[in-house]
Order: C-alpha cells, then structure tokens, then sequence
C-alpha cells in the first residue's frame, strides 16, 4: 500500500500491507535472502516457519519465479499440489525449467469436445445469459455489484455498470455461448457467471485466436465450493467448440502461472474525497490542504491540435495503434471495426458513456492518441462512489523518431500527453486516474504523481507456454523505466 494511496479494490484483488524483512529470524541461506529481496512480503510468511517448510516451499519455485518476485509464495501462492485443479489443467507449472519453446501445452481436439456441459450439483443449472436482453443484463450487473471483486479490508467492490458490461462483453465477433450463467433451478436466480469475448492476440512472434476471459463471479453463499473450477471448464468447453484453444486471463491472484505481472499505480485527483471515503490516507508528514495542493491541475490542456477522437480518424488510429503495439510482445491484433468499438464507445451506444478517446491533430496527421475509460466502486460502508478513470490505449508517433535521444523524446511527449488525460478527466469529475505498469507507462507513472498501489495484476495465457514478460517494474516491484513493459493487453 502507498503512503499516498489506499487504492481501491484495483482490477482483480488486491495485495496484502507490506511486511517487513527484518521480521525473519532464525532463517539464514543464500537462496533465502535472495528470495527475500526480491519478495519481501515473503518474510512475514516464513516468519517462525521451519527451516524444512521453507525449504519445501522453495522447491516449487525456479529462478525466474524468485526474480520476479511476483509469481513466487506470499499469501497468495500455494505449492503446485495443493492447486489441485490448475494442477490438471494446460497451463506452466512452478518449477518447471525455462526456456523451452513457445507453443500450446496441450493438443487440440474437436471431437474430443464434450457437447453438453458437466452435471452441477443439485438444484442449480447452466444457463446462457443473453447481453440482448437488457433484463438479463441487470442480472449479470447485480450479481457482480454484490459479489464481484472487492479489496482485501472489503471497503470497496467494483462497481461494472450495465453499459460498461453492454461494451466489454459485446465486441465485434462475440458469441453469445461464452457469457455462461449459472442459476437456481427453483427460482432461476443468477448466482455464477463467468464470461468469453474473442479476440487476436500476437505473443512474441506467434498469433492466437484466443478467448478473454473476464467476470469470474460466485455468490458470496455458494463460495469454496469448487464452483469455480466446475465454470472454468464450461467455459473452456464452450470456447473449444469454437476452435479456440487459447485463453488470456488477469487475476488478482498467483495461480500457476503468470506470464507477467503489473503493478497498479493511482494519481489522486480528488484527494479531498479520496481521504474522506477512506481510500486514500493523510500521510503523517503532510496536511490536508498540501494534499490538496500537491494534486491540484490546470484548467486547460496544453497539447496542441488535441480533441476528441472521431468517427473520421479510425483509419488514422489503427494505423498508429497497429505500429506501436509491434514495439511489445503482447498485444491484441485489432480490426478498424475493433478500434471503433474500443475507442469510440462501442459507437456510443449505451446509455452511459464508458471510453474517452483524443486525438492530436497535426497539419491534418494524427499524431497521438490516448484513451481512458470509466470504472466506479463502491464504497461498501458509505453509500457512496468513487469515479475511477483507467487508463487504456494510447501511441505516439514519437516512438518511431530515429534520433539518439528517441526514448527521451517519447517519454516528454508521454508526460505531456498523459498530464493532458489527468487534466482532462478531472473536468469530467473523476476521483482518481489509474494505471498499470504495461505499455511505456513507466516512463511517466513518477513524474505524473501516481503513487503506487499494493495490488499487483497477473496476466495469464491458457494452453501457451512462452518465456515471462517483463511487466513494468523490477525484482522490487518499483518501476523499471530502463525495461519497461513487453506488456500491451490492457484488460478491463
Ligand atoms: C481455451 C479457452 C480457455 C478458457 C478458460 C481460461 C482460464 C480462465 C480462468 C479464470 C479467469 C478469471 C478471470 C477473472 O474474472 S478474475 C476475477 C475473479 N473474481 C473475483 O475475484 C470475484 C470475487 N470472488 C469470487 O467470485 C470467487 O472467490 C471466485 C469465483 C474467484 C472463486 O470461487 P471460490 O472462492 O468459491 O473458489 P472455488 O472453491 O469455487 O474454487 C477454488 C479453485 O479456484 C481457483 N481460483 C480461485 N480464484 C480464481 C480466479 N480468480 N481465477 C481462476 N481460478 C481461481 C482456486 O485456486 C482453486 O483452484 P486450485 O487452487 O485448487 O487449483
């Protein structure tokens, strides 16, 4: 957790407080420190643990899971038995030995393809929710506004509006067998979901056509039950019968095993609310109205030639998207009728707006353009909202300058432009900007005043094995500016 920030329930769960290293006692070994180094949250775990556990637990872990510090132990990682169903499933296991060769874990075969889905336990049924139905939309936003992701003190719970969920769950190509619902046979509540959109994704040098799988959702009564597992395989089934045989994936979690990890980041823009719905605490060296001062922006934006992404520019923006997501190693492959509904709000269709897209225009060329969209939580206890913007695609063509100074001259240009996002989305009444480590985004995280948050995000890939991907930030989970991030899949 920062000192500046109490970030609220970022995507997909949240790290715990951070422990100190000086905690450990009795623990000595290189391969201890080192791993403590890397992770020092881990030292709170070890903490009065036998020298024989320890050991144990290190045994599932190789050196690219210690170094990173992110896919190792904590309290979010067990040994690779006790995942006792990821173990049966295509995915990296800890401790397997790298490099080998990128490439699917398991083989693919259509009829080897269930065509009905696995019995649920008594008194429930499978069900596919139908996003044309509004109704049933409502039922997919109640389930989640109650029981989706929340942070770990439970103050604050994602808050996915019905048009956000119209957009996320509706991209060009969606298929409606993928938004699998489970409901109570008796009263045919909704009470699990979880969801499937397509999509192209380029990793390294291989394409996949892949599913995105987002809105995994348990009723908070019909938890640990092994529920879950029983609808990633639905889902799994249901994507096979459309010959897809990859899946990307983000969690809050360490399961095995990520292919990166990110670091969430936030830049108060409304500290005063931020303090006063308890996400953001007053930092004993400071006042409320430095806090204040400190976050304050300008009026107006500075960037010239900058406005609101048309329908005209799509051709424009995909170009540029198209050739600045070549400089990461994993992107989605977007079509213009992809970039149309990512950028301009699925047409503008929904009743809220949920994408904010600009342009630079420069002597009839764009140039740049950035995007962030809306995502609100819920502050439990108070009724309240936070209006959260996160920050989505965005290029420039300055990452193409050819001069020795390149990497200097995309990050002013980055810092220019993001400064412009921030001024922007306080005009539109957001609370709080945030961002992940992906993208070029720590070359302006720092001098941007994002402070860093305590949950980190672990991007997975389903059925592909390829070597980790640097996702913005060092062994120490600070940013990695000289790095940066491979990272280019923003998930919502
Ligand atoms: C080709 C196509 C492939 C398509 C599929 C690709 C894979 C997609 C994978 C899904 C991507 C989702 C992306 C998102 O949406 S991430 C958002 C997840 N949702 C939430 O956090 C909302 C609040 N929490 C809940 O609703 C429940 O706690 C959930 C549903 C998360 C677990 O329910 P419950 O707490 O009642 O647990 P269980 O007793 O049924 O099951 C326990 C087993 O489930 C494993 N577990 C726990 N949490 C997750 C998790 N977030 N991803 C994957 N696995 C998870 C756990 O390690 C254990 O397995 P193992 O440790 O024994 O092995």
């Amino acid at each position: 957790m920062s000192e500046e920030s109490k970030p609220e329930a970022s995507k997909k769960g949240k790290g715990k407080a951070k422990r100190e290293e000086g905690e450990l006692n009795n623990i000595s070994g290189a391969l201890v420190e080192q791993l403590l180094k890397a992770n020092p949250s881990l030292a709170g775990e070890m903490q009065g643990m036998e020298p024989k556990k320890i050991e144990e637990m290190m045994k599932g872990m190789n050196l690219q899971d210690i170094l990173t510090g992110m896919s190792t132990g904590g309290k979010n990682q067990k040994d690779m038995a006790s995942y006792k169903f990821w173990n049966t499933q295509p995915v990296p296991k800890f401790g397997e030995d790298e490099p080998l060769p990128d490439g699917p874990l398991r083989e693919n075969d259509l009829a080897r393809v269930k065509t009905v889905g696995a019995e649920l336990i008594e008194g429930f049924e499978w069900d596919t929710v139908d996003l044309m139905d509004d109704q049933q939309v409502r039922e997919v936003y109640e389930l989640l506004s109650h029981h989706y992701v929340e942070d770990n003190e439970a103050m604050f719970r994602f808050n996915y509006s019905a048009s956000f969920l119209h957009w996320a769950l509706k991209a060009p190509g969606w298929i409606k067998n993928w938004h699998v619902g489970v409901r109570v046979t008796s009263t045919k509540k909704l009470v699990a979901f979880i969801s499937g959109i397509p999509v192209t994704l380029r990793v390294r040098e291989h394409v996949l056509q892949c599913s995105e799988i987002n809105f995994l959702c348990i009723h908070k009564k019909l938890r640990g039950k092994r529920l879950a597992p029983v609808l990633i395989k639905e889902v799994t089934r249901r994507c096979n019968l459309e010959s897809v045989w990859n899946a990307i994936y983000t969690v809050g979690v360490v399961l095995p095993r990520p292919i990166s990890t990110c670091r969430y980041f936030h830049r108060s823009l409304d500290w005063l609310k931020l303090y006063e719905t308890g996400f953001s605490p007053l930092p004993a060296t400071s006042t409320k109205a430095k806090q204040v001062t400190k976050y304050a922006l300008p009026a107006k934006t500075a960037t010239k030639g900058l406005r609101e992404m048309e329908a005209k520019d799509l051709d424009a923006v995909h170009d540029l998207f198209t050739r600045y997501m070549q400089r990461f190693d994993l992107v989605p492959k977007f079509s213009v009728e992809e970039v149309e509904h990512w950028l301009l709000n699925g047409g503008s269709k929904y009743d809220e707006r949920i994408v904010w897209t600009y342009v630079v225009e420069d002597e009839g060329k764009i140039t740049d353009f950035f995007s962030f969209y809306l995502l609100e939580s819920s502050v439990i206890a108070k009724k309240e909202t936070i209006r959260a913007a996160y920050l989505f695609y965005y290029a420039s063509e300055t990452a193409f300058s050819k001069s020795p100074d390149a990497k200097k001259e995309l990050k002013v240009r980055l810092n220019a432009l993001v400064h412009d996002a921030l001024i922007l989305a306080k005009k539109l009444d957001f609370d709080v900007f945030n961002a992940l480590t992906l993208l070029d985004n720590a070359l302006f995280l720092e001098e941007q005043k994002f402070g860093a948050g305590d949950g980190s995000l672990h991007y997975y890939l389903f059925n592909w094995r390829t070597s980790f991907i640097n996702g913005g930030i060092d062994d120490k989970k600070n940013i990695d500016q000289e790095r940066g991030s491979g990272v280019g899949v923003v998930m919502l």
